[in-house]
């Protein structure tokens, strides 16, 4: 169902993606717990195949290759993954598991858990799963039995994506295997699932597996009749006859138009003043249906359209957009966690789009280093920690339940608005300073910038701006400076 499950006044969540079980549980209590955050997007936790080819060596797809439930990855094993969910709801973090059940992997020999496989023949012991549970070729109109024309919807559904062995979502048997997998989950404490490649299994299969699963457990502390969240990945950026809308009667959906159209207002393609009606009005999906990120593990390396979208590459501008996401009032926000790899651009597609996670000679993930400054090291990039998004994601805690009001806009690339009484944000992407009095709707007083700095031992370590008893304030905001952004809230006053 569409409600998160979140613990009282936190809004948003973060992928970690890649990260290992004992070091999310660790970030969970030394930073997202206190920071605000509300939940945790996991990497795919059970047993997948291993690739290790000349060129491509343990690809991050690999873990979307499925090889049985088990909970072994190079994230961790079963014992970690329920230790991290526990210490992660201790501190009022929910975990969120992206679950892999449209497909199997097509490879062969032993999985990350050694359990043997062999895709060829659809032979998966470690579950187990044999040829009949995956769609009859009959029910594929391919030739090749591959997905080969995202148009034929049919095809999209029950042929083979990327190659990949088609898990039949219409048996009894599979629908029972991952039943028992997802309640596992829920039964450690998760709080609900991404479901990867929505996209690919039939709206009513998940519909009947939506509604046999079991209610989240009072004993890890939800409240009695709490649904598991759910999430479907359905890459929708028109021109397909799939929809996202076929999903909305199950949970919320990935709204990939979200990051597509912010990366181009930010990019100058269209001004910034269009924003004002940013959602449903630019055509997107209803803001209760909708699951919302600028970039994500897989468009961030270039694949999902247009090419252009922001990522940490583009710092400035990303901040920027982040900040406009956390600051709007549209759909479940998530804040995606990257690691770092070096691109190797030929012919605008990226030769190192598959390059997996930091990892030791052995191939074991690196734990990432916190720095002095509270950034990572060892090359993960966490822009969950940088102060500009942290500082948003609270700000969409505090302003939870208001509205838009007083949207002003210079007529280009310089906005502003606020959110209800509780909050004020200004954004300059013109190319030339900003220097406007406007309406913060905050009651008098001085007020912390909490994007240029924090409020801590009563005093402002960046920006700050004094609000008169009519509400106003001189925003200033250089085309300079490290950001593009101003953001004052009812708990950032002196
Ligand atoms: O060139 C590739 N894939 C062919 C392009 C099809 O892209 C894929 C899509 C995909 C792309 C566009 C769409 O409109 C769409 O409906 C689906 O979804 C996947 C989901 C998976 O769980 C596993 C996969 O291997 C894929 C995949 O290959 C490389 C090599 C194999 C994995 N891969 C990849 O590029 C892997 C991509 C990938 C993996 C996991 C994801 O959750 C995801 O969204 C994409
Ligand atoms: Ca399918």
């Amino acid at each position: 169902q569409w409600n998160a499950n979140y613990a009282s006044g936190r809004t948003t969540m973060v992928h970690l993606f890649e990260w290992k079980w004992d070091d999310i549980a660790a970030e969970c209590e030394r930073f997202l717990g206190p920071k605000g955050y509300a939940g945790v997007q996991v990497s795919p936790p059970n047993e997948h195949i291993v690739i290790m080819q000349s060129t491509v060596q343990r690809p991050w797809w690999e873990r979307y290759q499925p090889v049985s439930y088990k909970l072994v990855t190079r994230s961790g094993d079963e014992n970690a993954f329920k230790n991290m969910v526990d210490r992660c709801n201790a501190v009022g973090v929910r975990i969120y598991v992206d679950c892999v059940f449209n497909q199997m992997t097509p490879g062969s020999g032993t999985g990350i858990g050694g359990s043997p496989v062999d895709g060829g023949s659809m032979s998966y012991p470690g579950v187990p799963y044999g040829p009949n549970d995956f769609t009859p070729r009959s029910s594929c109109p391919s030739g090749s039995g591959d997905i080969e024309n995202y148009g034929n919807a049919q095809q999209v559904r029950n042929c083979k994506l990327s190659g990949m062995p088609d898990l039949y979502q219409g048996s009894e048997y599979v629908r029972g295997k991952i039943l028992e997998f997802l309640n596992r989950l829920t039964s450690y404490g998760v709080a609900g699932f991404r479901w990867d490649a929505s996209k690919h299994m039939w709206p009513g299969d998940l519909k009947i597996i939506s509604d046999r699963l079991s209610d989240l457990p009072t004993a890890k502390g939800f409240p009695a009749g709490s649904r598991p969240y759910i999430y479907m990945e359905v890459i929708d950026q028109g021109g397909e006859p799939i929809t996202a809308n076929e999903y909305f009667y199950i949970g919320r959906v990935t709204e990939f138009k979200y990051g597509r159209k912010l990366s181009d207002a930010f990019h100058k393609k269209t001004a910034l003043k269009y924003l004002v009606n940013f959602g449903v009005g630019w055509g997107l999906m209803p803001d209760g249906n909708a699951l919302v990120f600028i970039d994500n593990h897989d468009n961030q390396r270039g694949h999902g359209g247009g090419g252009d979208l922001l990522t940490f590459r583009e710092s400035k501008l990303y901040k920027m957009a982040v900040s406009y996401m956390l600051a709007w009032p549209y759909g479940d926000a998530r804040v995606m966690s990257s690691y770092y790899w070096e691109q190797n651009m030929v012919n605008g597609q990226d030769k190192n789009d598959w390059v997996g996670p930091p990892h030791d000679s052995n191939f074991n993930i690196l734990s990432p280093t916190i720095n002095a400054d509270d950034s990572c090291g060892n090359g993960w990039i966490c822009e969950h920690r940088w102060r500009q998004i942290y500082n948003m994601a609270k700000f969409r805690n505090i302003v939870a339940g208001t509205g838009m009001n007083d949207w002003w806009d210079n007529g280009n690339n310089q906005i502003a608005f606020c959110r209800g009484g509780k909050g004020f944000i200004a954004i300059n992407n013109e190319g030339s300073n900003m220097s406007q009095t406007l309406q913060t709707c905050l009651s008098a007083g001085t007020y912390c910038d909490i994007i240029s700095g924090n409020l801590s031992n009563g005093k402002c370590t960046g920006k700050s701006v004094t609000v008169g008893s009519d509400g106003k304030a001189l925003i200033s905001i250089g085309a300079a400076e490290d950001d593009g952004v101003l953001a004052i809230h009812v708990e950032s006053k002196l």
